[in-house]
């Protein structure tokens, strides 16, 4: 189901485990930072709605998408947290550029995901335009930063399992 189907900021709190235990580290790439910190924004009201607490979050900037695969396993290896989401907004230019970022990103935090006990929720959005980012960030389709810090608290639940 494509985004424009599914409201990326709803979701049932009742399906939720609380969060009130768990430690988050949320890494975000500076790059198109107006786009970084809306879904920032919506990542850390929806922790905190799920009872997470303020202390528990711990934010890193790195300077862009491409970085974010070392800046979460740096947080994995010098911080005690329960899940890790990491936060770019990768928009299409003129090169290829585009999809050799997406794909560095996309393929690290995968490899982050086999190599460590420790969850990496991936909140990149990969956009043609600015105005489709604007639309995931707090637009019309939501917010792919709440989706990501539910998923973030649905996997630090299942690593408990
Ligand atoms: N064009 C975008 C970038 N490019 C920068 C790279 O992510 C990286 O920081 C650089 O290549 C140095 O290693 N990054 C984004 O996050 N979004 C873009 O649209
Ligand atoms: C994703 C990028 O790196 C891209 O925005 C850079 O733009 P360009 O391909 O025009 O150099």
């Amino acid at each position: 189901m494509a985004t424009e189907n599914k409201n990326l900021s709803e979701y049932d709190k009742t399906t939720i485990p609380n969060a009130k235990d768990f430690r988050f580290g949320i890494v975000v790439s500076e790059w198109n930072d107006t786009i970084t910190e809306g879904l920032y924004k919506g990542a850390e009201a929806a922790l905190l709605d799920c009872g997470t607490e303020t202390e528990n979050i711990i934010r890193w900037n790195v300077p862009g998408s491409f970085e974010l695969t070392f800046g979460a396993k740096r947080m994995l290896e010098v911080k005690d947290v329960d899940c890790v989401i990491v936060i770019g907004s990768v928009i299409k230019g003129e090169t290829m550029h585009f999809d050799f970022v997406c794909q560095g990103v996309t393929q690290g935090v995968k490899d982050l995901n086999v190599l460590y006990d420790t969850p990496v929720i991936f909140c990149v959005l990969t956009d043609d335009n600015m105005q489709q980012s604007i639309d995931r960030s707090g637009g019309k389709h939501g917010n792919k930063g709440t989706e990501a810090a539910i998923a973030a608290i649905k996997m630090a639940h299942l690593r408990t399992l």
